[in-house]
């Protein structure tokens, strides 16, 4: 084993089925070392099996786990030198703070006067040094959570794994939390996975991501790859938001489709892509994803590539950008834009014309 990949994290075939439920089905991923990697997806769909068969809490039905060059599959957890922190923060009640980090140590026969160093450079490192005495019930949660992180990285672990670890939190500990562990994760150049339900916090926080959906992950990309490539229609709709345009190819060149949108009176629009080439056919049914960020109006003919006429039946201020709903012959289509200017130039009840440049849209592979 080379010192550079004895952090990185590979899984091949995880699998693993709960009785006739299958939680989590051929998952594959690498992770390298000092990478932040997030499991992202809807509730159930299997981040939590995924991540607790790689801290090896879990036994996979099927697959394997490793740890660098060393396959961890049929080990325990505490030989796995993996720190794990979850959503509970699950600290001893009637331990100090100081009790509570230094536990591991304990277990694993640090004589004190270290463990008292560790400890305290450990909470030092998440901003409460000084705080050994403390008992948990004085803190708050967010304090409290920082002393979980604390415990699960003094054993200076391989991998961190984290699960949920501030959703219990109020909006703005969340933001700092997560600017911290950021910091932090950094700091350390440690091996990160975090599973999270939070889109916004897996864009913000990782170096790539598997968007997950029905115990399977859907896309694994950088948070710019997922955001502005996704490849089918749920990780389209789960990542920020889409319009969803259905349409048939008229004609293949190559990387390039020329493609009939149905219901809209847009006339032909274009795709280009490596990945379209040799998936995608004349006569094939795909579907357009365009982002409402992507989208302008305009009440006379617009410069744009594409054009769809509708009527506003909604605006929406939300401070940095306003939501308009489009209804364009019955699809409704969402626009937001920014700027005041943009925001107030429209109303519900006018007519526009919707209208983006051919390359704000990506064409879905469905199926693949
Ligand atoms: N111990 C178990 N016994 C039976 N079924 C389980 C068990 N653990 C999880 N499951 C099922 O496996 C599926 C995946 O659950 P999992 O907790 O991994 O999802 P998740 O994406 O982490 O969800 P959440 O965000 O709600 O925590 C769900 O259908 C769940 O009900």
């Amino acid at each position: 084993m080379t010192e550079s990949d004895s952090r990185s994290v590979t899984v091949t075939e995880l699998t693993k089925d709960f009785g006739d439920v299958r939680a989590v089905e051929d998952m594959a991923f690498e992770i390298e070392e000092g990478e932040f990697f997030s499991l992202l997806g809807p509730s159930g769909c299997g981040k939590t099996t995924t991540l607790r068969m790689i801290a090896g809490f879990e036994r996979p039905t099927d697959g394997t786990v490793s740890i660098g060059d060393d396959d961890v599959t049929d080990r325990p957890p505490y030989e796995r030198d993996v720190g794990m922190v979850f959503q509970s923060y699950a600290l001893f009640p009637h331990k100090t703070v100081g009790e509570n980090v230094g536990f591991g140590l304990k277990m694993e026969g640090v004589p004190e006067a270290e463990r008292a160093e560790r400890v305290a450079d450990s909470l030092e490192l998440v901003g409460l040094p000084g705080m050994e005495d403390r008992s948990p019930g004085e803190l708050s949660g967010g304090q409290q959570q920082r002393v979980a992180l604390a415990r699960a990285l003094v054993i200076e672990p391989s991998v961190l794994v984290l699960d949920e670890p501030i959703s219990n939190l109020d909006l703005k500990l969340r933001k700092q939390m997560q600017f911290e562990l950021k910091r932090i994760q950094t700091e350390l150049g440690i091996t990160t996975i975090y599973v999270t339900h939070d889109q916004e916090v897996a864009l913000s926080l990782s170096d790539r991501l598997a968007v997950m959906n029905d115990g399977t992950a859907e896309q694994i990309g950088t948070p710019e790859e997922v955001y502005h490539e996704p490849t089918n229609r749920f990780v389209a709709d789960f990542i920020g938001e889409s319009n969803l345009l259905a349409g048939t190819v008229d004609a293949m060149d190559g990387t390039r489709a020329t493609i009939a949108l149905e219901d809209l009176p847009a006339g032909s629009v274009h795709a280009s892509g490596d990945r379209l080439d040799g998936n995608v056919d004349a006569g094939d049914a795909v579907t357009l994803s365009v982002r409402p960020e992507n989208l302008r109006m305009a009440s006379a003919e617009p410069d744009g590539d594409v054009a769809v006429s509708g009527t506003i039946r909604s605006k929406t201020f939300q401070g940095k950008e306003t939501t308009f709903l489009v209804d364009a012959d019955g699809e409704e289509i969402v626009v937001e834009t920014t700027g005041r200017e943009s925001g107030t130039a429209f109303e519900a009840g006018d007519d526009v014309l919707v209208y983006w440049n051919a390359e704000d849209h990506v064409c879905l592979l469905e199926g693949q």
